[in-house]
């Protein structure tokens, strides 16, 4: 099991929702955690926040529009120089809007290969680096079809395909990075709080999904930890569906809404490669 509390953390798009959720959740356990948004006065109102509960020198943060390739780049660095070294890597940032489907895909898929490629290339052993995880907030839509909103489900896809081919590499004991996609459900954040307010075009199919249960941010933060912890969940596609308990998709683990119970039930068991 990985020991979280001496882990060195950058996460994207940490001011709000399961980021926020996620970051407090790694603080509590000990970690130290850069986070970046493109909302400052979010992020720097956190930054005060957080930094009263756990103490300056355990949280940073850092504005960065994660479309801007420069300014990811300068953020990550930030992150290893201000901690060392960074073991673990969260790309979170992610909006849901068809209507600028570009720019969705410039967050959503764009920005975090971006990130995995810059936190590889620090972490892998077999480069100079000392191994270490990373974790990309996709989405239960990158895994299954969702017709409401294609051009997400797409992005999402791309993301898990682009962590599971990695975490399946030939080379990766060598390199000593371990990948995973955390994918919940429906969550209750702003992402989806737009949606209710009547931005996305086709709500009535909307309404669909937004009237199923949503799980709180916190419970995805739980299974994110699950992820993190397990040293054997290398390929790991993480759901969090509210009132479902099991699933058939390879190499996922499946937790509860309240995110505690059942974490390693495993209907089809791991399989590493
Ligand atoms: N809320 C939901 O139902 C679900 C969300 N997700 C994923 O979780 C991730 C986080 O979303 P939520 O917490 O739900 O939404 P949220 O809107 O609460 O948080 C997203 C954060 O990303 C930041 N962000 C957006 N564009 C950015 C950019 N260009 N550069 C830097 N930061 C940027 C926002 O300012 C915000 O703080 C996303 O990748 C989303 O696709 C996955 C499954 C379900
Ligand atoms: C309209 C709100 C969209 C929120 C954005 C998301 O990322 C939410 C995830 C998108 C699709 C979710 C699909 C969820 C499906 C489950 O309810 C369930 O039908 C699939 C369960 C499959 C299984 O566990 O075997």
């Amino acid at each position: 099991m990985l020991e979280i509390g001496d882990k060195r953390v950058f996460v994207t798009g940490g001011a709000s929702g399961i980021g926020r959720a996620i970051i407090e959740a790694l603080l509590a356990k000990g970690a130290k955690v850069l986070f970046c948004d493109v909302n400052a006065d979010a992020g720097k109102g956190l930054e005060t926040e957080l930094r009263k509960q756990y103490g300056a020198d355990r949280v940073i943060f850092a504005q960065c529009d994660v479309t801007n390739a420069q300014q990811l780049e300068d953020v990550f660095q930030k992150a290893v120089s201000s901690f060392g070294g960074l073991d673990v890597c969260v790309n979170n940032a992610g909006i849901l809007d068809e209507r600028i489907w570009e720019t969705m895909l410039a967050i959503n898929t764009t920005a975090q290969i971006r990130g995995c490629k810059l936190a590889l290339d620090h972490m892998r052993r077999d480069k100079g680096g000392r191994g270490g995880v990373i974790i990309n907030v996709a989405s239960m839509a990158g895994i299954v079809a969702a017709h409401y909103h294609p051009v997400y489900t797409a992005s999402k896809h791309a993301v898990v395909g682009f962590s599971l081919s990695w975490a399946t590499h030939p080379k990766m004991g060598e390199m000593g990075v371990r990948w995973g996609c955390l994918c919940p459900g429906p969550v209750d954040t702003k992402l989806i709080t737009v949606l209710e307010e009547g931005q996305a075009e086709n709500l009535p199919v909307y309404r669909h999904v937004l009237d199923t249960n949503k799980v709180p941010p916190e419970s995805a933060a739980q299974a994110f930890i699950r992820l993190l912890e397990d040293d054997e969940s290398n390929g790991g596609l993480m759901t969090v569906v509210a009132g479902r308990e099991q699933g058939h998709y390879r190499k996922r683990q499946l937790v509860d809404a309240d995110g505690v119970s059942n974490p390693r039930l495993a209907d089809i068991p791991w399989t590493p490669t």
